[in-house]
């Protein structure tokens, strides 16, 4: 049975594909799976229906007649379960391809998250600038330690994995910003990452729900 994700019906990013479907529409490009996409508005996602599915009332979610799942990371982790071509078969590898998944959403993504929150609900706070310096702080931080890592490598761990998929989705919620800019080795590593055909065929995909809803 082919999966079908829940993405935003009409995304609050003009079609940049930050929302975390993203990440998912990659992966099952990545792998070859295709999947259909049930687009939910906000009030729909905060309905008993879709709450049974996403515990939050938030997008995305996965359902394939065996499996109903929720949380983008654990979505792209049962894809590369399910899949080649997105985790190493060599057992060692395959437990550091995961680790980054999990760095990737607990270690790095958190305060790239904190200043999001920030910019949209805080900017009127008399204490905003010194918590967004302070933000800053911590993203730099993660980032000094990541760009160190990865020095000149293509990818965090050899072939490109599952790892690498979730880290780059992070990382383009900074895109634009000079937190990314002052490391060029990572915004290579991201462009490096939209380059890939699975990444374009998914992106191309999410932008087209963005201009069917400018058309509606
Ligand atoms: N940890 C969960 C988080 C899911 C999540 O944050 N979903 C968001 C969309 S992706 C986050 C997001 C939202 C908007 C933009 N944007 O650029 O406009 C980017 C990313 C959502 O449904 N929000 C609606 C709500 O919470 O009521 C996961 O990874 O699946």
């Amino acid at each position: 049975m082919i999966p079908t994700i829940t993405a935003f019906a009409s995304s609050p990013d003009g079609g940049q594909g930050q929302a975390r479907d993203m990440r998912v529409r990659w992966a099952l490009e990545e792998v070859g799976q295709p999947y259909d996409v049930r687009l939910v508005s906000f009030d729909e996602m905060k309905q008993p229906a879709h709450r049974a599915l996403q515990p939050f009332g938030q997008i995305p979610t996965y359902e394939d007649g065996v499996f109903t799942l929720f949380e983008s990371g654990a979505i792209v982790f049962h894809i590369a379960e399910q899949h080649q071509g997105l985790l190493p078969n060599d057992p060692a590898a395959r437990a550091r391809a995961i680790t980054w998944m999990f760095a990737a959403l607990a270690t790095v993504e958190p305060p790239i998250v904190d200043r999001e929150a920030a910019e949209y609900t805080e900017g009127d706070k008399p204490w905003y600038d010194e918590h967004l310096a302070t933000v800053d702080a911590r993203i730099r931080n993660r980032l000094d330690d990541l760009s160190r890592r990865l020095g000149d490598a293509d990818w965090l761990d050899g072939e490109f994995s599952a790892g690498d998929l979730v880290l780059v989705g992070v990382l383009r919620r900074l895109e634009g910003s000079e937190l990314l800019a002052e490391h060029p080795n990572l915004t290579a590593y991201v462009a490096r990452g939209k380059a890939r055909p699975a990444f374009q065929r998914a992106y191309s995909a999410q932008y087209a729900v963005f201009t069917d809803s400018q058309m509606a």
